[in-house]
This record gives C-alpha cells, sequence and structure tokens, in this order.
C-alpha cells in the first residue's frame, strides 16, 4: 500500500515538474516571439546585419569613430548594430544627440561598465562610471563644491598657475640647451601634476623621483587597458575565458594603484595636507567622510580610491591632447599662431608678466582657436557610452532597454551636412558666433552634454586656455630639422583618448625677459 503511495507521489511530482518545465520553455519562446514581433512592429534603427556572436565587431577597425562614421553615411544618423552579442545603438546627427542627451536625457543617464572599470576601477565606484543614482549624485556634488565650481576653481587658480610655470621651465631647459621637445609628454605631466596637486598636494608625475615615476607608468598602462575593445564586455558569455588574457593584467594593474592610493589615504589620515592654503581635495574627503553631503552620506576608503583615480584618469589625456592638437595646428597655420601672439601682447600691454587667468576672457580669438580644436579634435571622440534604462523611441525607432549608446561627436563635428568646409581648421568660424561647447549645442558637444555631461568642464576649459595662451605668448614654436609645417603628420592614435599618433616634436625660442621663466 505504501510501496503504491509513494510511487503515486512520485509519479505525481515527475508529472508537475514535467509540465512546470514545459510551461518555462513555453514562456520563453513566447516571450521570444512577442519581443522579437515588438521590435519588427517598433522598428530598429537601420544597420549593418552582422555576423552571429561576433555582430558587427569587425567593421570597426582601428578607429571605431571613422567607420562608424562612414556606416552612417550609409545606414544614417541613427544606426543600430550588434557589437558582440551587445545591442547597440550609434547616433551621428546633432538632431538625435539632442533627442538622446536632451530629451532623454534621464534614460541614457547611466553607463555600461566594461571590465577595465570594473577590474581597475573598483568595480565603476568612481564618479565616471558609477550608476545614475543616489551615489553618483552625491559624488557630483562633492566635486563640484570642493573642486569644479565658482570659488573653489578660482580659489584653485594659483596651483594651475604654478604648475604651468614649472612646464614653461622644463621648456625653457630645452631650450637652453637647444634640444627639441616633445610636447605632448611635457603637456601630460603638467595636467596629471595640477591633478595631483589639487588632490593629494602631490606632483605625482615628476620625471625624477620613483614614486611619481611609478604613478605615471600605472597612468600609462591603464590609457592603453582601458581603450581596447574587450571581447568579454561585448559578448558577456564568454567574459570567463578572459580570450584577451587582459584580466590578470587589469587586477595587478588594480593592485598596484590600490597600494599606492592607500599609501595617500594613510599619509592624509594623520594631518590635513594643504596646496595653496586650502586643504586639497583627500583631506577634504577624509574630513568629510561619514557625512560627505550635510544628508548623512558616507564614503568608505574604496569610495575615496575610486573617485581619486577615476578623476585622474579623465581629467590628464583630454586636457593635454586637446593643447597638443592646437599647437600642432597653429604650427601649421603660422599666420593663425601669430594672430593668437599678438592678441595675448595686446592684453598684456607691455607688461612684463606671464598670462594669467583673469586675462583669458579677453582673448577673444584664441578662444576660437580652441572651440575649432574641439571641434576637428575632440579628445573623447565616441563620448562615454552610455546605456538605455528602459526601451524607448528615438526618432520613431525602437532602442531596446539596455543598448549601449555611442555618439560620434567626431563624426558630428565633421559632417559637411552640418558644418562648411568641415575639414579645414578655421577659428573664425567662431568668432562673433554664439555656438558654444559646453553642451547646449549639439553640433559640437567635446564634452558631451546633459546629466553626465563632464564633471571638470570648467577646469578643462579653463587648463585649455591657460596652457594654451601661455605657451602662444612665451615662446615662438616651430618644427626641428626644416620640417615643413604643412607637411606636419595630423594622424590620430584611437586609444581611451584620442592622441597623435606621432607625437609633436617642437623648437622654442623663448620671447620673453629670461626672469619670467624661473
Ligand atoms: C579638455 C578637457 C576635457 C574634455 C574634452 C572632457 C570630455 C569629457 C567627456 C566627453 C565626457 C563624457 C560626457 C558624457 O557622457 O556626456 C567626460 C566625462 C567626465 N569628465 Fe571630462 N573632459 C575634460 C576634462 C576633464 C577634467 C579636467 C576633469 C576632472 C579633473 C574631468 C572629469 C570628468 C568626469 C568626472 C566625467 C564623468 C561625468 C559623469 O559621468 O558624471 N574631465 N569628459
Amino acid at each position: 500500500m505504501d510501496a503504491s503511495l509513494e510511487l503515486l507521489q512520485s509519479s505525481g511530482l515527475s508529472v508537475s515538474l514535467g509540465q512546470a518545465l514545459s510551461l518555462i520553455l513555453l514562456s520563453i519562446g513566447l516571450i521570444c516571439v512577442v519581443k522579437q514581433s515588438l521590435r519588427k512592429r517598433l522598428r530598429l534603427p537601420p544597420g549593418p546585419t552582422g555576423w552571429p556572436l561576433i555582430g558587427s565587431l569587425p567593421l570597426l577597425g582601428n578607429m571605431p569613430h571613422h567607420s562608424l562614421y562612414h556606416l552612417s553615411k550609409q545606414y544614417g544618423p541613427i544606426m543600430y548594430l550588434k557589437l558582440g552579442t551587445t545591442d547597440t545603438v550609434v547616433v551621428s546627427s546633432p538632431k538625435i544627440a539632442e533627442a538622446c542627451l536632451k530629451t532623454n536625457d534621464l534614460n541614457f543617464s547611466s553607463r555600461p561598465g566594461s571590465s577595465a572599470t570594473k577590474y581597475i576601477g573598483y568595480d565603476n565606484k568612481g564618479i565616471v562610471m558609477a550608476p545614475y543614482g543616489p551615489y553618483w549624485r552625491m559624488l557630483r556634488k562633492i566635486c563640484n563644491i570642493h573642486l569644479f565650481a565658482g570659488k573653489a576653481l578660482d580659489d584653485l587658480q594659483p596651483v594651475r598657475q604654478a604648475e604651468v610655470g614649472m612646464l614653461l621651465k622644463s621648456i625653457m631647459d630645452h631650450e637652453r640647451q637647444e634640444k627639441a621637445v616633445n610636447l605632448g609628454d611635457l603637456l601630460n605631466i603638467c595636467t596629471a601634476n595640477v591633478l595631483g596637486q589639487i588632490m593629494l598636494s602631490r606632483r605625482v608625475f615628476d620625471s625624477q623621483g620613483s614614486t611619481a615615476g611609478e604613478f605615471r607608468g600605472m597612468v600609462v598602462e591603464q590609457m592603453e587597458l582601458a581603450g581596447k575593445f574587450i571581447i568579454g564586455d561585448l559578448v558577456p558569455s564568454l567574459a570567463w575565458m578572459d580570450l584577451q588574457g587582459l584580466r590578470s593584467k587589469m587586477k595587478n594593474l588594480h593592485n598596484r594603484f590600490d597600494e599606492f592610493l592607500s599609501r595617500m589615504i594613510k599619509e592624509h589620515e594623520t594631518a590635513s595636507c594643504t596646496i595653496g592654503g586650502r586643504a586639497d581635495f583627500l583631506s577634504v574627503l577624509w574630513a568629510l567622510r561619514n557625512d560627505v553631503d550635510g544628508e548623512g552620506g558616507k564614503l568608505t576608503d574604496t569610495d575615496i580610491k575610486a573617485l581619486l583615480l577615476t578623476l585622474f584618469t579623465a581629467g590628464t589625456d583630454t586636457t593635454s591632447s586637446t593643447v597638443e592638437w592646437a599647437i600642432a595646428e597653429l604650427i601649421r597655420h603660422p599666420e593663425m599662431m601669430r594672430k593668437c601672439q599678438q592678441e595675448i601682447d595686446s592684453v598684456m600691454r607691455g607688461e612684463q608678466r606671464r598670462v594669467k587667468e583673469s586675462d583669458l576672457q579677453k582673448l577673444t580669438y584664441l578662444q576660437a582657436v580652441v572651440k575649432e580644436t574641439f571641434r576637428l579634435h575632440p579628445s573623447t571622440p565616441l563620448l562615454l557610452p552610455r546605456l538605455a534604462a528602459e526601451a524607448c523611441e528615438i526618432e520613431g525607432y525602437y532602442i531596446p532597454k539596455n543598448a549601449r549608446l555611442m555618439v560620434n561627436a567626431w563624426g558630428m563635428q565633421r559632417d559637411p551636412d552640418v558644418w562648411e568646409r568641415p575639414l579645414e581648421f578655421d577659428p573664425n568660424r567662431f568668432v562673433g558666433s554664439n555656438v558654444d561647447v559646453r553642451g547646449s549645442d549639439f553640433q559640437v558637444i567635446p564634452f558631451g552634454a546633459g546629466r553626465r555631461i563632464c564633471a571638470g568642464m570648467s577646469m578643462g576649459m579653463r587648463m585649455v586656455q591657460l596652457i594654451l595662451a601661455t605657451l602662444l605668448h612665451s615662446f615662438d614654436l616651430s618644427l626641428p630639422d626644416g620640417q615643413l609645417p604643412e607637411k606636419l603628420d595630423m594622424v590620430e592614435a584611437f586609444g581611451l583618448t584620442m592622441h597623435k599618433a606621432v607625437p609633436l616634436i617642437v623648437v622654442p625660442a623663448a620671447r620673453l625677459p629670461l626672469h619670467l621663466y624661473n
């Protein structure tokens, strides 16, 4: 009797399990069919078909912003493609960029993480990659109050000025020894040291000194790793295989960063460190960590390290590469270089001093040169990727939930449908024009737009203008070995930021009395 009951129960059980399984499979099938038909009905944007598993990845080539621009001419200003198995939407017109980053800003306010930001960048805890929400808002608020907005930005002016002074001094050392200068390299040292001083009261990129050299090596390695397209990020089902063997490199790099930043925290635990009479950013964070925003917001050691690391990454190369491109363009256009120098000389009215930040607003032609540089040479050509939090509709097309959004700022800023003579470097197009680069005019958005617009935009702008004006005021710059300006190599190298593929080497000739270089 017991045995037959058991048999009954067990057979009953197996029937219900079987039924449940069939039901689950049926539901999954149904969901897929509904999704497919919904997608068809709602129309995905046009785009290349791609291959199974890898999608359209092979179409990207070495210069994804170039390839995507050419594809947009074939498929249109809003394109859908699979990168690996990831739904990707690429936008290449100001109107559609505005629809995404302004009208639908909230929906695109998070970013897709990557292996680099996960393994190197403290599991996306830094401000650049943190998901949209209260934690990210708290980080933005801290950064605005203590680094980027009004008073903080003004108070930190002497720090920027001092580091630009160090840059002049090292260029002058080359001049005295009649040596050519790798300008990109020195600019990079300058911008990293500005951030190092502001955040840690420390020159993190000195060429001498082991700690500084070590940190610099780490930042360079990070830029290389973070600039790669990683197969596991785009085909998540293959992530575990780590096909490119990068995971251990990233973890190793993370450990070195962590060791460095932990050491910095240890130094700041006991005493507040100041720079220019003001507590440095790490001291501020340390003092505030138990109630950061006056609303009980807390920061752990890991949060602090992640924040510092992402600020270094976001602020260093972007700024220095912009100045390098500007100087390269001015060397190719000597009449524009002269015009800038004349403008600076006339604003200085013969005073024996260096350029100050308060002079910058009077340098309208120099400002136009900077805008034109941002247009032709945006340091992050595809901005930083965004993620569709929910499915939505853009220009009548269906954008699936979790699709990755890429805005091809580089493409829009060189598009003949948007700009006249788009490939010509012509600062005059911005003279007397209201078009700005700060995220409200979508034909030129080097800092992005919307809620996730560059947090350091004002600081970046000031640094680019100050460094450029100071260099042009202080030196005549020419090419070595009789190289012709019109032959200067302007080829780009794609990475986390867009550099000159061939570094800019210049010969400096001093224009000012010698004491101004010390
Ligand atoms: C010429 C200089 C710079 C350029 C061209 C630039 C460009 C950009 C771009 C395109 C983005 C992505 C915006 C978007 O998704 O819409 C970004 C984000 C960001 N940038 Fe900059 N940047 C520059 C300088 C700086 C500096 C100096 C700092 C700070 C030290 C900085 C900190 C950030 C941060 C924290 C983010 C992430 C914002 C967020 O996700 O909330 N940037 N930047």
